[in-house]
């Protein structure tokens, strides 16, 4: 495991800034989740995390000797090589001994779920395949520092699960920094959210952070129909919002609280359909956040 501090990192092309003096902390141990439109900097933002593109601008520290890993958005293979001999190939390119790299190339191919593939060609690969032996590729020299370029976005439904489980498992010992436009997903594995637009950072913190700061929970009580929706919010001295059949109360120390609105609900005994709890969504947090900037 370890910590990365990332200070003003920038990088242009002519005139234009396509990562812009992004500051963010990668603490050892935890998964940060880069979410952001397409084209908002988060492949050259990890390239250059990764070595892979040097900075206009900007410092990326590191605890020294720490080891990278890198998954890109689509990783190449060569076609005619079977998965144990790529893999092997890629565990000496990493820096591992020739005699020790196929026992280690066997081992993260059991653990990417390619033990019955090892010698198969990847030419013959299928999309979720090719994913696997991509994280086995950025995972087989057991990195402390682990950047992955979108790793479940092409995948189905299965397959992403199988990625994200197998990804918690590498974050006991590893820093996670991954991409990804899946909001599911990254609610499920993340100790910090990055939200990026145009190359800036315009939102980031652990998920309850940005929860707080933009869920507006409410609650909902549903009527039988629209007019009887209406004519009740109506009739009460405080102003909440109507949609269809519903009206929605916000959850605020301000605003008339639930139990005051039961009292007239009661006193009136009108019908209802249901009462619940409303709260928006990483998705739509993210479509607000980036909307607003
Ligand atoms: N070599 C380059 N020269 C000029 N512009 C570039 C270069 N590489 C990337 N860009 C521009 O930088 C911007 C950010 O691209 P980047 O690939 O980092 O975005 P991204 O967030 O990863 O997008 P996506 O989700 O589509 O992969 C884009 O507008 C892209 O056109």
């Amino acid at each position: 495991m370890s910590r990365a501090e990332v200070e003003r990192l920038t990088k242009h092309y002519g005139q234009e800034n396509v990562v812009e003096e992004l500051s963010f902390v990668l603490e050892n141990g935890t998964a940060t989740a880069l979410i952001g439109p397409n084209g908002a900097g988060k492949t050259t933002s990890l390239s250059m995390l990764a070595d892979l593109l040097s900075p206009s601008s900007g410092i990326i520290t590191m605890a020294e000797g720490t080891t990278i890993g890198f998954l890109p958005q689509y990783p190449q293979f060569f076609p005619w090589l079977t998965a144990l001999e790529f893999l092997e190939m890629a565990a000496k390119i990493s820096g591992i001994e020739a005699k020790k790299a196929r026992l280690q190339a066997i081992r993260t191919l059991e653990f990417v779920g390619l033990a019955t593939a090892i010698n198969k060609k990847t030419g013959a690969f299928s999309g979720g395949m090719k994913q696997r032996l991509g994280l086995a590729q950025a995972i087989v020299h057991q990195p402390k520092l682990l950047l992955l370029d979108e790793p479940i976005s092409a995948l189905d439904p299965t397959g992403r699960r199988e990625i994200m489980t197998l990804l918690k498992t590498l974050q006991q010992d590893t820093t996670i920094l991954y991409s990804t436009h899946i909001l599911n997903d990254a609610e499920e594995m993340t100790d910090q959210l990055l939200f990026m637009k145009d190359g800036r950072l315009i939102e980031q913190g652990s998920l309850s952070e940005v929860k707080n700061r933009h869920a507006d929970p409410h609650i909902r009580i549903r009527f039988p129909n629209h007019n009887q929706a209406a004519s009740f919010v109506g009739r009460l001295p405080w102003k909440l919002e109507l949609k269809g059949d519903a009206i929605f109360l916000p959850v605020q120390k301000s605003s008339p609280t639930m139990q005051q609105v039961l009292q007239v609900l009661a006193f009136e005994n009108q019908d209802i359909l249901g009462i619940d709890f409303q709260t928006v969504s990483l998705e739509e947090i993210f479509m607000k956040v980036v909307a607003a900037k």
